[in-house]
């Protein structure tokens, strides 16, 4: 039978790099597929309506939750922000791999789903909080007030860090990046190899037991 897809999930305080981070596996591997969050926050310049998020109003918002459409949704920094579920589940039964930038609220609810044992879950913290600060400034999307907001919100989202599978400090970029991969790529071959080593380990017990071993 095919591998169900994971649901490999990126949280960090606002600035630490996850969404560039995400974009650099999805070039690394094209076959994942990025889950598109739906939120009420207004687009920043250059981000795309259906490729970046799904902007969408409050009202349709709630219509997405009432109607049960989302995966787990949360609000952050005043937004709200969520995960619809179809998208996610028609990937991880075709087999792919679903990438989440999401907050610890979001990757606690999907911890939490019938989808548990797919969740990967990987945390990535800031080399420093002044790194934080400066790389939030350098990015220049947003005002000083809406940074000021994330800055204060940062240790809020960094004190949940021992609650995923992995934690990564992203310093240098490539050296995070890479260690993504490897960390992406280990879980692919663990969790394929599961039930043929079940069948292997049995079949290994019988020798043993034939054998009067
Ligand atoms: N390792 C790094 N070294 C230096 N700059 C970095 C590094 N990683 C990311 N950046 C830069 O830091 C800024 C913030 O990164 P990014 O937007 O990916 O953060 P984020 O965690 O997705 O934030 P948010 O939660 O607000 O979406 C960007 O300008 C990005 O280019
Ligand atoms: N629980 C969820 N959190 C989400 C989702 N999409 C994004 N986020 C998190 O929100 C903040 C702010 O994002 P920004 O794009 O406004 O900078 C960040 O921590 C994201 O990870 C979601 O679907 N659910």
């Amino acid at each position: 039978m095919a591998r169900r897809g994971l649901l490999i999930i990126l949280s960090s305080p606002s600035g630490a790099g996850k969404s560039t981070l995400a974009k650099r596996l999805m070039v690394w591997d094209a076959s994942l597929r990025f889950s598109v969050s739906a939120t009420t926050r207004s687009p920043r310049a250059g981000e795309v309506d259906g490729t970046d998020y799904h902007f969408v109003d409050e009202a349709h918002f709630r219509k997405l939750v009432d109607d049960r459409d989302m995966l787990e949704h949360a609000r952050v920094f005043g937004n709200y922000y969520g995960s619809p579920k179809a998208p996610v589940q028609q990937a991880i039964d075709a087999g792919r791999d679903v990438l989440f930038d999401v907050d610890w609220q979001g990757a606690q609810q999907i911890a939490n789903s019938d989808l548990r044992d797919a969740v990967l879950s990987i945390f990535i913290l800031p080399p420093s909080i002044t790194e934080l600060h400066r790389r939030l400034v350098e990015r220049g999307q947003d005002d000083a007030d809406t940074i000021a907001g994330r800055m204060r919100k940062s240790w809020d989202e960094i004190s949940h860090w021992d609650g995923y599978d992995y934690v990564l400090v992203n310093d240098d970029l490539d050296q995070t990046e890479e260690r993504l991969r490897t960390i992406i790529s280990a879980e692919r071959l663990r969790r394929a190899q599961q039930p043929d080593l079940l069948d292997h380990v049995r079949t290994l017990q019988r020798e043993f037991e034939d054998r009067g071993a």
